[in-house]
């Protein structure tokens, strides 16, 4: 079974920009688990930009489905942030600051003393640890070494050469998904998924363990309501 994990930044934006409290975050988040999300992803940033650390420990509170909290560990913020919660799941993802959205996964040979040191902070914490990475068999490899629990599958590259040659650009998803496999790490994937390209992955990879969808998915719910849209995605996963 593959978990659909909604990310609800894109919600945190909206009522970022008018100051006010619509939409709620909360509220989204308890909405996604009664229509059938499986979880419930967030990735604050150190500008706060959309979901903000208050919106975190809040969200805590009250998510039951899986929390995943994703970002980048080299902030001590964030790493405070994510003991104190207690998620069942951190994604560490190396963000540089000032990028748009996340556009890379680590280096886990490079960085590996560094990703060692953090997964075993959070691990002893009881958390899960999931370690973003590119679709490169070294790098899941890299991970396993650090003791991460799990991989996330870097999916932007996936959707971009999706509609060229979707067989070509899926390539080395699945390498890198067998080697996971090989070395006993769990497997996440997300960035871009969307109802284009959300099912030959999973079909081509069916032993996926979650996807955490974020912008597609929301823009979806302004055309089908968030509902629908939550089934359609789940659809895709069966
Ligand atoms: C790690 C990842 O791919 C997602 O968390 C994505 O970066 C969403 O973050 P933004 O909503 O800030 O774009
Ligand atoms: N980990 C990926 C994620 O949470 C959502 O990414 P996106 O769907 O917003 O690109």
């Amino acid at each position: 079974m593959t978990r659909l994990s909604v990310n609800i930044n894109k919600i945190a934006t909206l009522r970022n920009s008018r100051g006010g409290d619509n939409p709620n975050v909360v509220r989204t988040a308890l909405d996604c688990e009664r229509f059938g999300a499986q979880g419930i992803t967030v990735h604050p940033r150190p500008d706060e930009r959309h979901i903000r650390y208050q919106d975190v420990l809040e969200l805590k509170e009250v998510v039951t489905t899986e929390f995943n909290i994703e970002g980048n560990p080299t902030e001590k913020k964030f790493v405070e942030l994510v003991l104190k919660t207690q998620p069942a799941q951190v994604t560490l993802v190396p963000d540089a600051l000032g990028a748009i959205t996340s556009n890379a996964g680590w280096d886990t040979i490079a960085h590996r003393d560094r990703l060692t040191d953090l997964v075993q902070t959070f691990k002893s914490a009881g958390i899960r640890v999931s370690v973003f990475v590119d679709p490169i068999e070294a790098m899941v490899e890299g991970a396993k070494i650090c003791g991460a629990d799990r991989v996330e599958l870097y999916t932007e590259p996936y959707a971009a050469e999706y509609f060229d040659n979707r067989e070509a650009a899926v390539a080395s998803y699945v390498r890198a998904a067998n080697v996971a496999k090989e070395v006993g790490l769990g497997l996440n994937a997300g960035h871009d998924l969307s109802l284009d390209n959300l099912r030959f992955l999973k079909q081509q990879i069916p032993h996926l363990d979650e996807v955490s969808i974020g912008h597609a998915l929301i823009c979806d719910a302004l055309y089908y309501g968030l509902e629908n849209t939550i089934q359609m995605y789940l659809r895709e996963l069966e």
